[in-house]
Parts: structure tokens; C-alpha cells; sequence
């Protein structure tokens, strides 16, 4: 481990109770801070399952995983998922107001009304969420419109470690790119590192500077910028949907 880790996954493993077979097999990588990693991998490879592991949704049931050099389990729940924030692929949403969604992780980290409102107008600006939004009902938005509102609400706690699944997956092409751009920003002045599942590639391509390649379970590769071939993960990726539509076809 070197001195900028932050998160090291040793052979990462995990089997589902019932079942016999492993979701995840063998996982080992580290995570500076600053770097800006996507996981990518065909459907069901355990790219989400993955994520889960990182802030403790489930654990591992081999190898062991360090963030700042501790064994993650030793490190007390609440302050893990306070450092480390999952924005998952469907956000629950409980019919509040899009402020009252924003604010509630602050006011459970017990934040003044002062930092609150600073973080929230510091968030929504640099997302360009319009104000008006502020006062509706987050079960009246559009998919795209809740999508952008749960990354807010996982930038605004401003964690070390920011773990997104598929956040661009009902976003328009501009805010796509936006986020990305801001996301950039963030791990440029090593504020946040993050993790981000993505199947849409133009948009990983931009963002990516180490790629973690997940199939079947297990970490195919591992390939930092400047030696990602995006020609070839591309062929990679289809060849696999392919031999899977074969399957199903016989
Ligand atoms: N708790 C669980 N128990 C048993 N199997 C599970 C559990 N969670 C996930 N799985 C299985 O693990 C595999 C990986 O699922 P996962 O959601 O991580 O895939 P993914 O790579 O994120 O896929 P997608 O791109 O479709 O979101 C799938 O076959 C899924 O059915």
C-alpha cells in the first residue's frame, strides 16, 4: 500500500448464502486518492455487488478490504458511510421534498443550518439543478430530473470515497457530460476519489483513468490511462453479449 491509498481490496470474495456459486471471486485493487475508476462488465459480471461491498451494504465472505489502512469492519458504521457514499442505480424515494431529500444525511451528520444551506447552494449550482425545484414532491421529477438529484444528494456529503452506479444511465447527453466535467474537477483537486459503473462507454472514456474490467464475477483486468484500448474493451464487451445471446439461443 502506498502513501495516497485510500481503499485496498486482497482477494475479495463473496458467495451468495444459498446458492454455491461465488458473485464475486479473487477482487484485488487499491484506490488512491484522487483516481477516477470505472467498473465495467456486461450485465449480472457483479459490478454493483462490487460497489455494495465498499461501504459495508454487504460483506465479503473472503479477503479483507482497507480504507486509510483499517480493516473496514473495525471502522464504526456511520462514520464509513459518511466517508464512503453509495449512489445507487434506484434511488428509494420516500415522496419528500427535493430540499427535505437533500438536507436529511446533513441533519443526521447534525450540520448547522448554516453549512447546510452553504452545501446546498454550493451543490445545486454546480449541478445546475433550477431552485424551483427545491419545493417539489422528488416522486413528481422525471427519471432523469431523480437522478440528478441523488447524485446531489451523494456530492453533498461530501465523502472521500463517492461510489456511483450507472448515474448517467437517464440523463440527457449535456448533463451527461456536465456531471462528468464536475466529477473531473473533484478528483483533479484530490478531493474525492470515485468509482463509477457505467455501460454508456463515450461517457466512461471521458471520465476513466483506471478501468477495472469485471466478468463473471471476477476482475478480468485492471489498465491505467495512457494504456486503455477503448477499441478493445468495446469488442470485448460485445463479443461477451454475444456468446450470451448464443447461449440463450440454444
Ligand atoms: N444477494 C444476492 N444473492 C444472490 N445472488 C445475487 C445477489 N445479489 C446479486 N446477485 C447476483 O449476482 C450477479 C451479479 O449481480 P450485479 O447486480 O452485481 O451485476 P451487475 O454487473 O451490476 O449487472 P448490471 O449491469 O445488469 O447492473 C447476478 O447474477 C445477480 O443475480
Amino acid at each position: 500500500m502506498n502513501d495516497d491509498s485510500i481503499l485496498e481490496l486482497q482477494q475479495v470474495g463473496l458467495t451468495a448464502s444459498l446458492g454455491k456459486n461465488y458473485l464475486l471471486k479473487d477482487i484485488s485493487f487499491g484506490v488512491n486518492l484522487g483516481d477516477r475508476i470505472a467498473i465495467i462488465g456486461s450485465s449480472g459480471a457483479g459490478k454493483t455487488t462490487l460497489l455494495r461491498l465498499l461501504n459495508r451494504l454487504s460483506e465479503p465472505t473472503e479477503g479483507q478490504i482497507f480504507y486509510n489502512h483499517q480493516p473496514i469492519q473495525k471502522i464504526p458504521i456511520i462514520s464509513l458511510r459518511q466517508q464512503i457514499v453509495l449512489v445507487p442505480q434506484e434511488p428509494k424515494l420516500l415522496g419528500m421534498t427535493v430540499q427535505e431529500t437533500l438536507v436529511y444525511p446533513l441533519v443526521l451528520q447534525k450540520r448547522s443550518k448554516q453549512e447546510i444551506s452553504d452545501r446546498i447552494n454550493t451543490w445545486i449550482n454546480r449541478l445546475l439543478i433550477p431552485y424551483e425545484w427545491l419545493e417539489r414532491n422528488e416522486l413528481q421529477l422525471s427519471l432523469g430530473q431523480r437522478q440528478i438529484i441523488s447524485i446531489a444528494r451523494g456530492l453533498i456529503m461530501q465523502p472521500q470515497i463517492l461510489l456511483l452506479d450507472e448515474p448517467t444511465s437517464a440523463l440527457d447527453l449535456g448533463m451527461a457530460n456536465h456531471l462528468i466535467d464536475v466529477l473531473k474537477e473533484l478528483t483533479e483537486q484530490k478531493i474525492m476519489s470515485i468509482l463509477m459503473v457505467n455501460h454508456q462507454l463515450e461517457i466512461t472514456e471521458k471520465f476513466a483513468q483506471k478501468v477495472l474490467y469485471l466478468q463473471g464475477g471476477k476482475l478480468e483486468s485492471q489498465i491505467s490511462y495512457p494504456d486503455i484500448n477503448w477499441q478493445v474493451i468495446r469488442e470485448k464487451l460485445m463479443k461477451t453479449q454475444q456468446d450470451r445471446l448464443d447461449e440463450w439461443g440454444e
